[in-house]
């Protein structure tokens, strides 16, 4: 499936108790037909109440808290087995409530942001509360400088730009920060620049992944980070090179993503070894 571009296979393990191994997720990540940027392998409920366990394997084969465009193609799947519209999931990060509209758009409530640094986490205190010393480029001439730092259950820094995010090379400097010692659990690096009160464009080295089409819980950190040193209101259109999301901070400080999720093929897969073959009759889109 993909969650505006970011590349997700979602692994139903809920009849077994196997789970996906690193190996074998750095394996199926390798290969050009089931490369994928996360997988969302659901697994029966850990706690009474909830409708799955969800684990995020990144496609280095390390483990995430939170993926936003992930749980929306999860939602996505059980909608369409169950018929339901309404489910709770567990993660790393806690409990998740989402929800299908009735338009095929989803929300996520990513739950509430946190800036503590030893939240987020950092590997030191930092004196500004709404940004960290780092920079990209020249010391004396910084390209990028002072990025947010947030935790949506997973840690993202936001470095903010008055131009073009295309403009800059992230695929250069995104490994180097994303591993930066300050960043003691690595972190997400995005590239945002306000482009009204109410919107924002970015883009996103994932950890454990690299350049992505979209990054739902990058997108809430920018846009709570946004919000919170006033470069926007509390809802904000955030668009991606895959796509647009609308992110609401809730006034009870819950941050809201909605988006789509489309489906792109199905088939079976040995969660061992990784082997998988395509179910060529249930290739859909379904949008
Ligand atoms: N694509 C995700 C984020 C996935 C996890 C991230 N790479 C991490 O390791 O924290 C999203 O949509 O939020």
């Amino acid at each position: 499936m993909n969650g505006c571009g970011n590349e997700i296979l979602v692994v139903d393990l809920r009849e077994t108790d196997a789970r996906v191994r690193a190996d074998a997720a750095i394996a199926l990540a390798g290969r050009a037909e089931t490369h994928f940027d996360q997988i969302m392998a659901i697994h029966r409920p850990a706690t009474p109440g909830t409708d799955a366990y969800v684990r995020i394997i990144n496609a280095d084969g390390s483990e995430a808290e939170a993926c936003g465009n992930g749980t929306r193609c999860v939602v996505q799947a059980l909608a369409a087995e169950t018929g339901r519209t309404h489910f709770t999931f567990e993660t790393r990060a806690g409990l998740i409530l989402a929800e299908e509209h009735e338009d095929g758009s989803i929300s996520v409530d990513m739950g509430k942001p946190r800036f503590g640094w030893q939240e987020i986490p950092l590997a030191e205190e930092f004196r500004d509360t709404r940004a960290i010393e780092l920079q990209i480029g020249p010391i004396d001439a910084p390209v990028l400088h002072s990025p947010s730092v947030a935790s949506m259950g997973n840690p993202h820094a936001i470095f903010w730009a008055k131009q073009d995010v295309n403009a800059f090379a992230l695929d250069r400097f995104g490994p180097i920060l994303e591993s930066h010692p300050i960043f003691p659990e690595r972190a997400n690096i995005s590239i945002a620049q306000v482009t009204s009160p109410s919107s924002l464009t970015m883009r996103t080295w994932e950890r454990g992944v690299g350049l992505t089409r979209a990054c739902g819980s990058a997108a809430c950190a920018a846009a709570v980070s946004a919000a919170r040193t006033r470069r926007t209101g509390r809802e904000v259109a955030v668009t991606q090179p895959g796509g647009t999301l609308t992110i609401l901070w809730r006034d009870d400080d819950h941050v809201i993503m909605t988006g789509p999720a489309e489906w792109e093929w199905s088939g079976r897969l040995d969660p061992e070894t990784g082997a998988y073959s395509r179910d060529a009759a249930e290739e859909r889109e379904i949008g």
